[in-house]
């Protein structure tokens, strides 16, 4: 016991707090020292003479707060939010997560540089990663110049690639998957039709489905809806904690219960991780197998586990905000309807012309037993020839980018606009931001897939260049299964266009429509700041009338 004042205080208590106070300045420490660093660095470095400490810390970003840097601006204001609010007006933005510079670049040439030269990798990630940094190391070293690959061409051959076996097996994989995934996605919509509705919304049913698809497409491996849906819920609960501690560094000193979740959620990822792994052993030669490559079994583990979130995490969040902006949107509904009804009708006229079918007759028979029947006949070659579709996915996917964030580390010192970024520095790129930058973009928030539309437009939509346009980032480290993605999502628009004909986004504890019509926000041009998760929380979707389109159906009219 020690005396304070003439208060008698136990020594496990003052031997607390004396840890606790050292710890705080140890900390304290530690923010200024690389405060004082990171901004010495920058006045060596600096293009501008004027102003002094305080007008380079302006200029950069929010200043920040010993200890906690921008963290609790990024988290109560909102991540989006505050990106919008400072990235907008300069092309490289500094917060700071904690004591280290979180830099956002926002302009289009410096995310080419970003993006697609050797001066930035991929930061190390599951140890396969960590070979990429060594190698650009030696390229950078061996030419003393940092190799920008130039826009357009040689940059979309890099990622189209026809030539590229692993890209050329992806895509016979998804035609090859084709019929699995409408099976899959007329059984989605007929579980949302069934489902209650949670105040969650639609989220882990749509999940634990893409669980459940993309383990049987890239691995064979069936699993049961109660499984799917327990590793989609340690999918998602892990990936809200690491978005969380992106942004608020001491979250694991004080949340006890967070720390025991994400350690329970990891486990149960890896876990699930090395069954992969053994069934991908059992298989052989197939898209999968080409993408992991030759590496030992910690290397192995680590792509199994990067492919499973890369491909569970984002196509349910992307599915959901793409259902709902159809189902508030009547016009692009309107559009979509025609053009799959033209679409198929071609296809049916040129089939029993070239007599692949018998006749138009037996194919509505066909209907009426199985009213599914039409929609199991999708083949991949139809689906290719839906532009609007396609326009309809990519707009979705310009509002609302599944990625957070895309990461890279620069390899030697570099320059970013006015900001200097030393060697080792990660500078990211955050889609939404670029996706909603009014200085590339017309009319930033509407929903309007025909900005898609047109020659080159596929790639950019309406924007100058691809670097505006990164739902699935750019450059040698792009998604490796954008096509299996859109595809999935196109099956699944198609889908629900045909089989609901029309739908409602409902809010789930009351159970009416949350939009109808116009724009996501009720006006053009407020913006609409989604969670950091991007998780379509409390959306739920359920078709406006399930009786009537049940007989449309089973009568074998696939119009609205
Ligand atoms: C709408 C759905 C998807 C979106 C928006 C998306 C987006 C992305 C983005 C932005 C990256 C780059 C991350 C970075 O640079 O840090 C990425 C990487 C990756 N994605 Fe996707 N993805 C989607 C679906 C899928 C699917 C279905 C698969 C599986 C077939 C997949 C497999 C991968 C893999 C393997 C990587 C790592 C590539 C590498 O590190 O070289 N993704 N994805």
């Amino acid at each position: 016991m020690r005396s304070l004042s003439g208060v008698r205080v136990p020594r496990i208590v003052w031997l607390g707090g004396a840890a606790v106070g050292v710890g705080v300045a140890v900390e304290l420490t530690r923010s200024f020292w690389a405060f004082a660093r990171w901004y010495w660095g920058q006045t060596r470095h600096q293009r501008h003479e004027e102003g002094g400490l305080r007008e380079l810390v302006r200029r950069q970003g929010p200043p920040p707060v010993p200890l906690w840097g921008n963290s609790r601006l990024l988290l109560r204001r909102g991540y989006y939010r505050t990106l919008h609010r400072y990235c907008m007006e300069r092309p490289v933005g500094v917060f700071w997560v904690g004591r280290s510079p979180f830099v956002v670049v926002s302009d289009e040439r410096l995310v080419q540089r970003v993006l697609a030269s050797a001066a930035y990798v991929k930061p190390r990630y599951f140890g396969y990663r960590s070979r990429a940094m060594k190698m650009a190391l030696e390229v950078h070293r061996a030419s003393e110049r940092v190799r920008v690959l130039t826009e357009g061409k040689r940059q979309a051959d890099a990622e189209d690639n026809a030539a590229n076996p692993t890209r050329r097996a992806l895509i016979a994989l998804m035609e090859q998957s084709t019929p699995d995934m409408v099976a899959a996605s007329m059984q989605l919509l007929g579980e949302l039709e069934r489902a209650p509705l949670s105040p969650e919304g639609d989220f882990a049913t749509v999940q634990a489905h893409y669980v459940r698809l993309n383990c049987w497409i890239l691995f064979r491996m069936r699993l049961p809806a109660a499984e799917a849906l327990r590793i989609g819920r340690a999918i998602s609960g892990a990936g809200d904690e690491f978005s969380l501690r992106m942004v608020t560094p001491y979250r694991g000193w004080f949340h006890g219960l967070a720390n025991l979740r994400y350690f329970a959620h990891i486990v149960a990822i890896l876990r699930f991780g090395r069954r992969l792994a053994a069934q991908l052993d059992r298989t052989a030669g197939t898209w999968v197998h080409a993408w992991v490559g030759r590496v030992g079994r910690i290397g192995k583990l680590g792509k199994v586990l990067g492919l499973l979130m890369a491909a569970t995490q984002t196509v349910p969040v992307a599915a959901i905000w793409m259902l709902h902006l159809v189902s508030t949107h009547d016009r692009v509904r309107q559009r979509l309807q025609e053009e799959i009804r033209e679409c198929m009708e071609r296809d049916r006229e040129t089939r029993s012309a070239d007599g692949s079918v018998d006749d138009t007759a037996a194919n509505a028979s066909d209907l009426s037993a199985n009213p599914a029947g039409q929609l199991l006949l999708l083949t991949a070659a139809q689906l290719r020839h839906l532009p609007y579709a396609d326009a309809v996915i990519r707009e979705s996917l310009r509002l609302y980018p599944p990625f957070p964030i895309l990461q890279r580390q620069a390899v030697a010192d570099d320059q970013l606009g006015e900001v200097f970024i030393p060697a080792g520095q990660v500078v990211s790129v955050v889609p939404w931001v670029m996706h909603h930058h009014p200085a590339y973009w017309r009319d930033v928030e509407c929903f309007e897939p025909e900005r898609f539309l047109g020659d080159d437009h596929d790639r950019h939509g309406d924007a100058p260049s691809d670097y505006c346009y990164v739902p699935f980032a750019r450059g040698q480290r792009m998604c490796a299964g954008s096509s299996l993605a859109l595809a999935e999502l196109k099956v699944l628009l198609v889908c629900a266009v045909l089989r609901w004909g029309e739908w409602a986004s409902v809010q789930p504890d009351t159970g009416r429509e949350l939009f109808r019509g116009g724009d996501v926000n009720g006006t053009a041009e407020s913006v609409h700041f989604p969670p950091l998760s991007m998780k379509p929380l409390g959306i739920g979707l359920r078709p406006r009338h399930p009786h009537r389109d049940e007989k449309r159906l089973a009568d074998g009219d696939t119009r609205r």
